[in-house]
Protein backbone atom coordinates (compact mmCIF):
# COMPACT_ATOMS: atom_id res chain seq x y z
CA UNK A 1 0.00 0.00 0.00
CA UNK A 2 1.44 3.37 -1.33
CA UNK A 3 0.86 6.08 1.90
CA UNK A 4 -1.15 8.99 0.74
CA UNK A 5 -2.89 12.09 2.18
CA UNK A 6 -5.32 14.71 0.64
CA UNK A 7 -4.49 18.75 1.15
CA UNK A 8 -7.90 20.88 1.47
CA UNK A 9 -10.10 17.78 2.46
CA UNK A 10 -12.84 19.65 3.79
CA UNK A 11 -13.48 21.28 0.54
CA UNK A 12 -15.74 20.59 -2.72
CA UNK A 13 -13.03 18.57 -4.23
CA UNK A 14 -11.22 17.97 -1.09
CA UNK A 15 -14.48 15.26 -0.07
CA UNK A 16 -14.56 13.68 -3.10
CA UNK A 17 -10.64 12.55 -2.77
CA UNK A 18 -11.88 11.22 0.64
CA UNK A 19 -14.54 9.68 -1.11
CA UNK A 20 -12.32 7.77 -3.80
CA UNK A 21 -9.72 7.13 -1.36
CA UNK A 22 -11.50 5.73 1.32
CA UNK A 23 -11.39 2.19 0.46
CA UNK A 24 -8.33 2.54 -2.21
CA UNK A 25 -7.15 -1.29 -3.37
CA UNK A 26 -3.64 0.64 -3.55
CA UNK A 27 -3.39 3.77 -1.64
CA UNK A 28 -3.66 4.15 2.13
CA UNK A 29 -5.31 7.40 3.27
CA UNK A 30 -3.70 8.72 6.53
CA UNK A 31 -3.74 12.24 6.38
CA UNK A 32 -6.34 14.60 5.64
CA UNK A 33 -5.01 18.50 5.74
CA UNK A 34 -7.33 22.04 5.82
CA UNK A 35 -6.88 25.30 6.87
CA UNK A 36 -6.28 26.14 10.63
CA UNK A 37 -9.87 26.77 11.04
CA UNK A 38 -10.51 23.05 10.70
CA UNK A 39 -6.94 21.56 12.14
CA UNK A 40 -6.42 19.95 15.01
CA UNK A 41 -10.26 18.52 15.10
CA UNK A 42 -11.45 14.91 14.60
CA UNK A 43 -12.45 15.01 10.51
CA UNK A 44 -15.84 13.88 11.31
CA UNK A 45 -16.38 16.63 13.72
CA UNK A 46 -15.27 19.41 11.58
CA UNK A 47 -16.59 18.52 7.97
CA UNK A 48 -19.63 19.60 6.49
CA UNK A 49 -20.19 16.51 4.42
CA UNK A 50 -22.04 17.48 1.47
CA UNK A 51 -21.48 14.79 -1.23
CA UNK A 52 -24.76 12.44 -2.56
CA UNK A 53 -22.96 9.32 -0.86
CA UNK A 54 -22.46 8.16 2.53
CA UNK A 55 -19.51 9.46 4.90
CA UNK A 56 -16.58 7.09 4.97
CA UNK A 57 -16.66 6.31 8.34
CA UNK A 58 -12.82 4.51 8.60
CA UNK A 59 -11.73 7.92 7.62
CA UNK A 60 -13.35 10.06 10.57
CA UNK A 61 -11.62 9.91 13.32
CA UNK A 62 -8.07 11.06 11.52
CA UNK A 63 -7.57 14.16 12.70
CA UNK A 64 -6.86 17.61 10.74
CA UNK A 65 -3.45 18.51 10.33
CA UNK A 66 -2.51 22.06 9.52
CA UNK A 67 -1.39 22.50 5.43
CA UNK A 68 2.24 22.83 5.80
CA UNK A 69 5.34 20.58 4.14
CA UNK A 70 5.99 18.91 7.67
CA UNK A 71 2.28 17.35 7.62
CA UNK A 72 2.70 15.60 4.59
CA UNK A 73 6.69 15.43 4.12
CA UNK A 74 6.83 11.05 5.16
CA UNK A 75 3.82 10.54 2.49
CA UNK A 76 4.49 8.95 -0.99
CA UNK A 77 1.58 11.16 -2.70
CA UNK A 78 -0.59 14.07 -1.74
CA UNK A 79 -3.63 14.94 -3.90
CA UNK A 80 -4.15 18.68 -3.87
CA UNK A 81 -7.55 20.28 -3.42
CA UNK A 82 -6.43 23.49 -2.22
CA UNK A 83 -7.38 26.88 -3.82
CA UNK A 84 -4.76 28.04 -6.19
CA UNK A 85 -3.19 30.90 -4.43
CA UNK A 86 -2.24 28.79 -1.73
CA UNK A 87 -1.70 25.89 -3.73
CA UNK A 88 1.35 27.40 -5.58
CA UNK A 89 4.03 27.51 -3.42
CA UNK A 90 3.11 24.75 -0.96
CA UNK A 91 2.84 22.41 -3.92
CA UNK A 92 6.17 23.48 -5.03
CA UNK A 93 7.62 22.97 -1.31
CA UNK A 94 5.93 19.49 -1.01
CA UNK A 95 7.72 18.30 -4.23
CA UNK A 96 10.78 19.96 -3.25
CA UNK A 97 10.80 17.42 -0.02
CA UNK A 98 10.79 14.27 -2.15
CA UNK A 99 6.79 13.93 -2.35
CA UNK A 100 4.55 13.88 -5.22
CA UNK A 101 1.89 15.95 -5.62
CA UNK A 102 -1.26 15.03 -8.07
CA UNK A 103 -2.60 18.58 -7.97
CA UNK A 104 -5.85 19.29 -8.97
CA UNK A 105 -5.23 22.98 -8.66
CA UNK A 106 -4.23 25.24 -11.47
CA UNK A 107 -1.38 26.79 -10.51
CA UNK A 108 1.25 24.93 -12.21
CA UNK A 109 -0.76 23.62 -15.12
CA UNK A 110 1.13 25.62 -17.44
CA UNK A 111 5.01 25.13 -16.10
CA UNK A 112 6.87 24.10 -19.04
CA UNK A 113 8.04 20.50 -16.64
CA UNK A 114 4.73 19.60 -15.37
CA UNK A 115 2.68 17.02 -17.13
CA UNK A 116 -0.87 18.16 -17.52
CA UNK A 117 -2.67 14.70 -17.37
CA UNK A 118 -5.54 12.87 -18.68
CA UNK A 119 -4.38 9.46 -18.60
CA UNK A 120 -6.46 8.05 -21.92
CA UNK A 121 -5.30 11.27 -24.07
CA UNK A 122 -1.73 12.06 -22.88
CA UNK A 123 -0.17 9.30 -20.69
CA UNK A 124 3.30 9.69 -22.42
CA UNK A 125 3.74 13.37 -20.94
CA UNK A 126 4.46 11.50 -17.64
CA UNK A 127 8.17 11.45 -19.47
CA UNK A 128 8.29 15.50 -17.63
CA UNK A 129 8.64 14.02 -14.22
CA UNK A 130 11.68 12.58 -15.14
CA UNK A 131 12.92 15.86 -16.45
CA UNK A 132 11.95 17.37 -13.02
CA UNK A 133 13.66 14.62 -11.38
CA UNK A 134 16.78 15.84 -13.36
CA UNK A 135 16.73 18.54 -10.64
CA UNK A 136 17.73 16.26 -8.21
CA UNK A 137 14.60 15.35 -5.85
CA UNK A 138 12.56 12.51 -5.89
CA UNK A 139 9.09 14.23 -5.60
CA UNK A 140 7.06 16.05 -8.67
CA UNK A 141 3.94 18.13 -9.35
CA UNK A 142 1.76 16.47 -11.87
CA UNK A 143 -1.19 18.67 -12.29
CA UNK A 144 -5.33 17.55 -13.95
CA UNK A 145 -6.67 20.32 -16.19
CA UNK A 146 -9.42 22.51 -15.77
CA UNK A 147 -12.89 20.63 -14.68
CA UNK A 148 -14.15 21.62 -18.55
CA UNK A 149 -11.14 21.15 -20.23
CA UNK A 150 -10.97 17.60 -19.04
CA UNK A 151 -14.32 16.78 -20.67
CA UNK A 152 -13.75 18.45 -23.43
CA UNK A 153 -10.58 16.27 -24.36
CA UNK A 154 -12.08 13.08 -23.55
CA UNK A 155 -14.86 14.19 -25.48
CA UNK A 156 -11.64 14.95 -28.26
CA UNK A 157 -10.46 11.92 -28.02
CA UNK A 158 -12.26 9.61 -30.66
CA UNK A 159 -12.36 12.82 -33.15
CA UNK A 160 -8.51 13.52 -33.30
CA UNK A 161 -7.98 11.38 -36.17
CA UNK A 162 -9.94 13.08 -37.96
CA UNK A 163 -8.35 16.25 -37.87
CA UNK A 164 -9.93 19.60 -37.02
CA UNK A 165 -8.09 23.18 -36.83
CA UNK A 166 -10.37 25.37 -35.04
CA UNK A 167 -13.02 24.70 -31.74
CA UNK A 168 -15.85 26.50 -30.69
CA UNK A 169 -17.35 25.51 -27.15
CA UNK A 170 -19.99 27.27 -24.98
CA UNK A 171 -20.40 25.36 -21.45
CA UNK A 172 -23.33 24.50 -19.06
CA UNK A 173 -20.78 24.58 -15.21
CA UNK A 174 -22.61 23.18 -12.34
CA UNK A 175 -22.28 24.91 -9.34
CA UNK A 176 -19.93 22.58 -7.82
CA UNK A 177 -17.60 23.76 -9.86
CA UNK A 178 -16.98 27.21 -7.73
CA UNK A 179 -16.74 25.40 -4.61
CA UNK A 180 -18.84 25.25 -0.97
CA UNK A 181 -18.51 28.90 -0.19
CA UNK A 182 -18.67 29.45 -4.45
CA UNK A 183 -21.85 30.95 -5.61
CA UNK A 184 -25.02 32.32 -3.27
CA UNK A 185 -28.48 30.59 -4.10
CA UNK A 186 -30.17 33.98 -5.11
CA UNK A 187 -27.64 34.17 -7.88
CA UNK A 188 -28.25 30.94 -9.43
CA UNK A 189 -31.29 29.96 -8.17
CA UNK A 190 -34.14 30.80 -11.48
CA UNK A 191 -30.72 31.99 -13.20
CA UNK A 192 -27.84 31.62 -15.69
CA UNK A 193 -24.85 33.43 -14.75
CA UNK A 194 -23.04 34.30 -18.18
CA UNK A 195 -19.35 34.47 -17.19
CA UNK A 196 -16.65 32.56 -14.45
CA UNK A 197 -13.75 33.91 -14.15
CA UNK A 198 -10.22 33.19 -16.19
CA UNK A 199 -12.37 29.40 -17.24
CA UNK A 200 -12.46 30.69 -21.11
CA UNK A 201 -8.52 31.54 -20.91
CA UNK A 202 -8.38 28.24 -19.45
CA UNK A 203 -10.29 26.00 -21.55
CA UNK A 204 -8.96 27.84 -24.65
CA UNK A 205 -4.92 26.86 -23.58
CA UNK A 206 -4.93 24.06 -21.31
CA UNK A 207 -6.05 21.50 -24.49
CA UNK A 208 -3.23 22.38 -26.57
CA UNK A 209 -0.92 21.40 -24.02
CA UNK A 210 -2.59 18.01 -23.47
CA UNK A 211 -3.09 17.30 -26.96
CA UNK A 212 0.04 18.45 -27.89
CA UNK A 213 3.59 16.11 -28.64
CA UNK A 214 6.44 14.85 -26.07
CA UNK A 215 9.59 14.74 -27.79
CA UNK A 216 11.14 13.50 -24.40
CA UNK A 217 11.86 16.85 -23.25
CA UNK A 218 9.44 19.21 -23.68
CA UNK A 219 5.36 19.66 -24.97
CA UNK A 220 4.99 20.74 -28.43
CA UNK A 221 1.06 22.25 -28.37
CA UNK A 222 -1.22 21.34 -30.88
CA UNK A 223 -2.41 22.71 -33.62
CA UNK A 224 -5.66 23.76 -33.18
CA UNK A 225 -7.30 26.62 -31.95
CA UNK A 226 -10.29 26.67 -29.36
CA UNK A 227 -12.95 29.74 -28.85
CA UNK A 228 -14.50 29.35 -25.21
CA UNK A 229 -17.76 30.60 -23.54
CA UNK A 230 -18.32 29.52 -20.19
CA UNK A 231 -21.92 29.85 -18.03
CA UNK A 232 -22.87 28.48 -14.89
CA UNK A 233 -26.34 27.00 -14.66
CA UNK A 234 -28.37 25.70 -11.79
CA UNK A 235 -27.28 22.08 -11.65
CA UNK A 236 -25.68 20.20 -8.76
CA UNK A 237 -22.68 18.68 -10.54
CA UNK A 238 -22.02 17.78 -13.91
CA UNK A 239 -20.80 20.22 -16.70
CA UNK A 240 -22.62 20.15 -20.02
CA UNK A 241 -20.97 21.16 -23.50
CA UNK A 242 -21.85 22.39 -26.77
CA UNK A 243 -18.74 21.79 -29.24
CA UNK A 244 -18.47 22.55 -32.85
CA UNK A 245 -15.14 21.35 -34.87
CA UNK A 246 -14.08 22.27 -37.88
CA UNK A 247 -13.96 18.93 -39.85
CA UNK A 248 -15.81 17.37 -43.13
CA UNK A 249 -15.69 14.15 -41.55
CA UNK A 250 -19.05 12.03 -41.84
CA UNK A 251 -20.94 11.79 -39.13
CA UNK A 252 -21.67 7.74 -39.18
CA UNK A 253 -18.33 7.42 -39.00
CA UNK A 254 -17.28 9.88 -36.44
CA UNK A 255 -20.12 7.97 -34.29
CA UNK A 256 -18.15 4.74 -35.28
CA UNK A 257 -14.99 6.50 -34.07
CA UNK A 258 -16.89 7.10 -30.83
CA UNK A 259 -18.37 3.26 -30.28
CA UNK A 260 -15.39 1.59 -30.84
CA UNK A 261 -12.99 4.28 -28.96
CA UNK A 262 -10.28 2.20 -26.66
CA UNK A 263 -7.85 3.82 -24.67
CA UNK A 264 -4.05 3.30 -24.76
CA UNK A 265 -4.26 2.34 -21.04
CA UNK A 266 -5.59 -0.35 -18.77
CA UNK A 267 -6.00 -2.13 -15.10
CA UNK A 268 -6.16 1.24 -13.31
CA UNK A 269 -9.04 0.76 -10.71
CA UNK A 270 -10.36 4.35 -11.39
CA UNK A 271 -10.45 3.52 -15.53
CA UNK A 272 -13.95 3.07 -16.30
CA UNK A 273 -15.13 0.81 -18.56
CA UNK A 274 -15.99 3.44 -21.22
CA UNK A 275 -13.77 6.68 -20.31
CA UNK A 276 -16.03 8.01 -23.09
CA UNK A 277 -19.88 6.64 -24.12
CA UNK A 278 -21.54 7.59 -27.14
CA UNK A 279 -25.28 7.94 -26.62
CA UNK A 280 -27.96 8.49 -29.36
CA UNK A 281 -31.17 9.31 -27.54
CA UNK A 282 -31.93 12.82 -28.77
CA UNK A 283 -32.42 14.35 -25.34
CA UNK A 284 -28.50 13.08 -23.85
CA UNK A 285 -26.67 13.95 -22.26
CA UNK A 286 -28.45 15.29 -19.20
CA UNK A 287 -25.99 15.88 -16.11
CA UNK A 288 -29.35 14.54 -13.89
CA UNK A 289 -29.43 11.43 -15.44
CA UNK A 290 -25.74 10.66 -16.90
CA UNK A 291 -23.38 12.34 -14.83
CA UNK A 292 -22.86 9.06 -12.32
CA UNK A 293 -21.81 6.75 -15.45
CA UNK A 294 -18.91 5.12 -14.68
CA UNK A 295 -18.72 5.72 -11.37
CA UNK A 296 -18.71 9.90 -12.33
CA UNK A 297 -15.41 8.87 -14.70
CA UNK A 298 -17.05 8.42 -17.99
CA UNK A 299 -17.64 11.37 -19.82
CA UNK A 300 -21.03 11.49 -22.30
CA UNK A 301 -21.56 12.38 -25.63
CA UNK A 302 -24.51 12.79 -28.03
CA UNK A 303 -26.14 14.73 -30.59
CA UNK A 304 -23.63 14.60 -33.22
CA UNK A 305 -24.19 16.42 -36.24
CA UNK A 306 -22.95 17.68 -39.44
CA UNK A 307 -21.03 20.24 -38.48
CA UNK A 308 -19.36 19.07 -36.67
CA UNK A 309 -21.50 19.69 -33.65
CA UNK A 310 -22.36 17.38 -30.72
CA UNK A 311 -22.84 17.78 -26.90
CA UNK A 312 -20.46 16.57 -24.18
CA UNK A 313 -20.91 15.92 -20.35
CA UNK A 314 -19.21 14.87 -17.65
CA UNK A 315 -18.91 14.76 -13.88
CA UNK A 316 -16.59 18.13 -12.55
CA UNK A 317 -15.80 17.00 -9.12
CA UNK A 318 -15.16 13.37 -10.03
CA UNK A 319 -13.79 12.98 -13.45
CA UNK A 320 -13.05 16.85 -13.62
CA UNK A 321 -11.54 16.75 -10.13
CA UNK A 322 -10.56 14.34 -8.15
CA UNK A 323 -10.84 10.97 -9.73
CA UNK A 324 -9.16 12.78 -12.47
CA UNK A 325 -5.99 13.30 -10.13
CA UNK A 326 -6.45 9.71 -8.50
CA UNK A 327 -6.51 8.26 -12.33
CA UNK A 328 -3.23 9.92 -12.71
CA UNK A 329 -1.97 8.87 -9.21
CA UNK A 330 -2.79 5.17 -10.49
CA UNK A 331 -0.98 5.51 -13.70
CA UNK A 332 2.19 7.15 -12.22
CA UNK A 333 1.91 3.74 -10.12
CA UNK A 334 1.04 1.68 -12.47
CA UNK A 335 4.08 3.62 -15.20
CA UNK A 336 6.39 2.73 -11.62
CA UNK A 337 7.42 6.73 -11.27
CA UNK A 338 6.29 5.81 -7.06
N1 LIG B 1 -14.91 22.44 -7.64
C1 LIG B 1 -14.49 21.92 -8.81
O1 LIG B 1 -15.24 21.34 -9.63
C2 LIG B 1 -13.07 22.03 -9.16
C3 LIG B 1 -12.13 22.67 -8.34
N2 LIG B 1 -10.82 22.68 -8.70
C4 LIG B 1 -9.80 23.32 -7.89
O2 LIG B 1 -9.60 22.56 -6.68
C5 LIG B 1 -9.26 23.45 -5.62
C6 LIG B 1 -10.26 23.30 -4.49
O3 LIG B 1 -11.55 23.72 -4.93
P1 LIG B 1 -12.86 23.47 -4.05
O4 LIG B 1 -12.80 22.15 -3.37
O5 LIG B 1 -13.98 23.75 -4.97
O6 LIG B 1 -12.72 24.64 -2.91
P2 LIG B 1 -13.43 24.74 -1.49
O7 LIG B 1 -13.49 26.19 -1.18
O8 LIG B 1 -14.68 23.96 -1.44
O9 LIG B 1 -12.36 24.04 -0.46
C7 LIG B 1 -11.13 24.62 -0.17
C8 LIG B 1 -10.30 23.71 0.75
O10 LIG B 1 -9.04 24.34 1.01
C9 LIG B 1 -8.91 24.60 2.42
N3 LIG B 1 -8.30 25.92 2.63
C10 LIG B 1 -8.86 27.12 2.39
N4 LIG B 1 -8.01 28.12 2.73
C11 LIG B 1 -6.90 27.51 3.20
C12 LIG B 1 -5.67 27.98 3.74
N5 LIG B 1 -5.40 29.29 3.87
N6 LIG B 1 -4.74 27.08 4.13
C13 LIG B 1 -4.98 25.75 4.01
N7 LIG B 1 -6.14 25.23 3.52
C14 LIG B 1 -7.08 26.10 3.13
C15 LIG B 1 -10.30 24.56 3.00
O11 LIG B 1 -10.23 24.21 4.38
P3 LIG B 1 -11.31 24.76 5.48
O12 LIG B 1 -12.55 23.93 5.32
O13 LIG B 1 -10.62 24.51 6.77
O14 LIG B 1 -11.53 26.20 5.18
C16 LIG B 1 -10.92 23.45 2.12
O15 LIG B 1 -10.51 22.20 2.60
C17 LIG B 1 -9.21 24.86 -6.23
O16 LIG B 1 -7.89 25.15 -6.63
C18 LIG B 1 -10.13 24.73 -7.43
O17 LIG B 1 -9.86 25.72 -8.39
C19 LIG B 1 -10.45 22.05 -9.83
C20 LIG B 1 -11.33 21.45 -10.66
C21 LIG B 1 -12.71 21.42 -10.39
N1 LIG C 1 -13.69 27.01 -12.59
C1 LIG C 1 -14.29 25.68 -12.50
C2 LIG C 1 -13.75 24.92 -11.32
C3 LIG C 1 -12.31 25.21 -11.03
O1 LIG C 1 -11.98 25.42 -9.89
O2 LIG C 1 -11.49 25.24 -12.07
P1 LIG C 1 -9.90 25.40 -11.96
O3 LIG C 1 -9.40 24.15 -11.32
O4 LIG C 1 -9.42 25.54 -13.35
O5 LIG C 1 -9.61 26.61 -11.11
C4 LIG C 1 -15.79 25.81 -12.38
O6 LIG C 1 -16.18 26.83 -11.91
O7 LIG C 1 -16.57 24.94 -12.70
Amino acid sequence: MINVGVLGATGAVGQRFVQLLANHPWFRLTTLTASERSAGKRYQDVVNWRLDVPFPEEVGSLVVEPTNVSAVSDLDIVFSALPADIATTLETDIAAAGVGVCSNASSHRMDSDVPLVVPEVNPDHLGLIDVQRDRGTDGFIVANPNCSTIVLCLSLAPLMPFGFSHLTVATMQAISGAGFQGIPAMEIYDNVVPYIGSEEEKMEREPLKIMGSFDGSEIRDAPFKVSASCHRVPVIDGHTMAVWADTPAPVAEVIEAYRTYAPPISGLPHLPAESVHYTDESTRPQPRLDRNRGGGMTVSVGRMREGLRYVAMGHNTIRGAAGASVLNAELIVSKKYV
